[in-house]
Formats: structure tokens, sequence, C-alpha cells
């Protein structure tokens, strides 16, 4: 299958996700990156109603927040902006005593607590309009859990899971995703200057070749395998006992 031919099946697919829901559109979350660019392109192919929210907080740049409006906009996507600072510093301020005084975890917490700020966000968007929350997830997230469990993987559908990145930035250039989203380097945006990549320790051109089935530099795998061993519990549903009373 070409990647056009790929694209045209995601789009029929998530329309048969959206009748299975019995949902009338579509929301994402548009951050200026280039997933949720692709998501946005794919969605509005669709035909059926979708809701973009730009949701920055004070680590998002500004040029994120004018590249997702440019995304928004090329793609013809209606669009909110709704800042989650005033939310995220009341709660940190009223959970502080909740958080241990450790630099390096801080940052991850506060970032996951973002994250699900933007989920929280979504579903009441979602519930409003009767739709159905499209998450951006793709193949090397997965693969290496390089999301936040109930934040940006709390989706209803996750249409990219199986495209490497390599993949979604060709997805990106077919589909006329702005030209400054397809040039970044892919960022979480939960802190100043952070990049997948360096948080990651391995590149995505590593992490697809090994997707790709090919052997990749020693220090790759360990990162890869490292990120990988530490996920299992985001690719599964929360374990049930199987047992009843009688
Ligand atoms: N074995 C285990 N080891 C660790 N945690 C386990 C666990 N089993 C269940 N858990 C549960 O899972 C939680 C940890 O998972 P989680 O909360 O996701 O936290 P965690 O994986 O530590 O952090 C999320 C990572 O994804 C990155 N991220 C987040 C959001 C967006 C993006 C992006 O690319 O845009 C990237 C972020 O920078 C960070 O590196 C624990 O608090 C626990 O409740
Ligand atoms: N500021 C934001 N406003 C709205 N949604 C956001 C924001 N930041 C993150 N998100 C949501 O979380 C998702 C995960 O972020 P992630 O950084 O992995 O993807 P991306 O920004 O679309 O692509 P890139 O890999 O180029 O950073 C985004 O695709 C988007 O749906
Ligand atoms: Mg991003």
């Amino acid at each position: 299958m070409t990647l056009q031919q790929y694209a045209d099946y995601l789009v029929e697919w998530l329309e048969q996700q959206r009748h299975f829901y019995g949902a009338k559109g579509y929301v994402i979350g548009i951050s200026g990156g280039i997933d949720s660019a692709v998501v946005v392109n794919l969605l509005m192919k669709t035909g059926a109603p979708v809701q973009g929210l730009i949701l920055p907080s004070d680590t998002t740049s500004a040029q994120d927040i004018a590249d997702a409006y440019a995304v928004a906009e090329s793609a013809g996507c209606a669009v909110i902006e709704a800042s989650i600072s005033p939310s995220y510093r009341t709660f940190m301020q009223s959970m502080q005593p909740l958080f241990r005084d450790d630099a390096e975890r801080q940052n991850v917490i506060a970032g996951n607590v973002q994250a699900r700020l933007r989920m929280i966000t979504l579903y009441a968007a979602a519930q409003n309009q009767q739709a159905i929350v499209v998450g951006t997830d793709n193949a090397a997230e997965w693969h290496t859990g390089y999301f936040t469990k109930y934040g940006d993987g709390g989706v209803d559908v996750v249409p990219l899971v199986q495209l490497r990145k390599e993949q979604v930035f060709e997805l990106g250039r077919l589909l006329g995703v702005p030209q400054a989203v397809l040039d970044k380097a892919p960022s979480a945006g939960l802190w100043q200057g952070q990049t997948d990549e360096d948080e990651m320790g391995v590149s995505y051109a590593e992490i697809d070749a090994f997707l790709r089935g090919e052997t990749v530099s020693a220090q790759a795998q360990k990162q890869i395998d490292f990120w990988y061993n530490r996920s299992h519990h985001k690719r599964m549903l929360a374990p049930a006992p199987q047992k009843m009373v009688e």
C-alpha cells in the first residue's frame, strides 16, 4: 500500500470508528507539532465536524502557538485557544504537599499534570459536542511508551499508531502541512527546551530503523529497550481479577 492509499484508508477507518462510537464529530488538541498536524488533516478529509483545541501552558513557545494556528488554518479546521496555565497553577499550588523535592522527577510529574489537564479539556469539549477525542501517538511513541498515561495517551482512537515517525513526516508533506511544522524538532513542550530525542536518549531515526527490523547501535538498542520495558502497563488495559465471588 502506498502512503497515499494508507491515508485514504485512515480517513475511512476514522469514520468507521466515529460511527462505532455513535459520535457526531471529532475533537483534537493542536500543538503546532507534526503528529497533531497530520491527524487534523486526516480528520478534515472525513467531512465530519472537527473541533481543534490549542491548549498552551507557560512552557508552550509563542512559535508553537503560531504554528498550531497555521496548521488549523491550512487544514480549514475550527479552533479554540484556551490556556491551561490558570488551572495548572492552582492545581500545583494546592497539591504541593504531595510532591517530593526531586528536581528531575518534578519536571516529569509537572509535565504529566499538564498533559492530563489537556485530556480533561478535550473530553469536556468532546462531551459537549458529542464527539470523540482523537489521539496522535505514532509507532515510535507507542513502542517506547513516550506519552503520559491518561494524558495525551487518554484518547478514544489512535490513527497513527502503525506509522513510524519518518512516515508521519512523509504523510505530513503529502497532506500539505506547513513547512515550519515539518522542519522543527519533535517536542512534548512540557518544559523549556525539552525535545523528545534528548529526553529519550535515542533518535527517531534509530527508533524507526529498529521498527523496520534493522540492527541499530548497542547504545540505541539499550535506550529503546529501557523505554519499552518500563511502559508495558501503558499498552494494556488495567488488569482486572478473573475470579468472581460466585
Ligand atoms: N512499572 C511501572 N513503572 C512506572 N509506572 C508504572 C508502572 N506500572 C504502572 N505505572 C503507572 O504509570 C505511571 C507512570 O506513567 P506516566 O504517568 O505516563 O509517566 P512517565 O512515563 O514517567 O512520564 C511520561 C513520559 O512521556 C513523555 N511525554 C509525556 C506527554 C507527552 C509527550 C509527547 O511526546 O508529547 C511525552 C514525558 O516527557 C515523560 O518522559 C505511574 O505513576 C504509575 O501510576
Ligand atoms: N499546546 C498544546 N495544545 C493542544 N494540544 C496539545 C498541546 N501540546 C500537546 N498537545 C496534544 O498532545 C499530543 C502529543 O504531543 P506530541 O508532542 O507527541 O505531538 P505533536 O506536538 O503533535 O508532534 P511533535 O512530535 O512534532 O512534537 C499532540 O499531538 C496534541 O494533540
Ligand atoms: Mg509536540
